[in-house]
């Protein structure tokens, strides 16, 4: 199926729910969109819902974020410093972007045991290529192998999502989902759903993290994933009432 397709037929039924939630639902209520592609998915849902804000609007892209942390553990592995390292001691992971392949794992901003991953793999080669590989392409490997989208990590993501929502972001930590942007301090486009680090005090109610380092590799990828989103965005115009769709 064309992406042009799939956009416009999952689009719909995304519009439909945006449509419903903004007829019954608490004006409190948090969505997370899981369907795919989930960023412009939930794009579509909170421009279906005007009486709710956009900031309570989340896409699944918690699950790149443990494939990223559990590529790093195995990075670990690599340079032969697995003892007493598993993935939980990764912190301050995040995508940046879409879910889909231009998605930008950020291992420079990322942490094992609070020291800068690219302080424990010094490998940059390994993490500029390998680690970014496999973690962009997951998801589509596991469909190819299996036949069909990933279901229990899917789950388990979506879970940690409404964990993080409820709970305070531990001191240093991140919470990463797809988030609504406006106004954001990172020179990202307005008006898409994009993936960047957040910290949370427990409410549902989310902050963007202020300290985040950038350097030379990362803009012009961060670019690239922006530039998919916004395309996709004009795909489904016709699903967001913002005239025709042109892709
Ligand atoms: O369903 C898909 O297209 C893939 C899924 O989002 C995944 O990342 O596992």
């Amino acid at each position: 199926m064309e992406q042009a397709d799939l956009l416009d037929i999952n689009g719909q039924i995304f519009a439909e729910q945006g449509k419903a939630l903004n007829a019954v639902a608490s004006r409190n209520v948090k969505v997370l969109v899981v369907g795919n592609p989930c960023n412009t998915n939930a794009l579509i849902c909170l421009k279906n819902e005007p009486n709710i804000s956009a900031k309570n609007f989340h896409a699944l892209t918690r699950l790149d974020v443990t494939r990223a942390k559990c590529q790093t553990f195995l990075g670990c592995e690599l340079v032969a410093l697995k003892a007493g390292v598993f993935y939980d001691k990764v912190s301050n992971m995040t995508i940046r972007g879409n879910h889909l392949m231009t998605q930008v794992p950020d291992f420079l901003n990322a942490k094992i045991n609070g020291m800068p991953v690219t302080e424990v793999i010094t490998d940059i080669k390994w993490l500029k290529e390998e680690f970014t590989e496999r973690v962009q392409k997951l998801g589509s490997v596991l469909i190819q192998k299996w036949g069909r989208s990933s279901a229990a990590s899917t789950a388990v993501s979506t879970v940690d999502v409404i964990r993080s929502l409820v709970t305070p972001t531990p001191d240093g930590d991140w919470f990463f989902p797809g988030v609504y942007t406006t106004g954001n301090p990172y020179g990202i486009a307005d008006d898409i759903v994009f993936s960047m680090p957040c910290r949370l005090k427990g409410d549902g109610d989310y902050e963007l993290a202020k300290d985040v380092i950038i350097d030379n590799y990362l803009p012009d990828r961060i670019k690239k994933t922006e530039a998919e989103l916004l395309a996709e965005k004009r795909c489904v115009a016709h699903l967001t009432g913002e005239g025709n769709a042109y892709c």
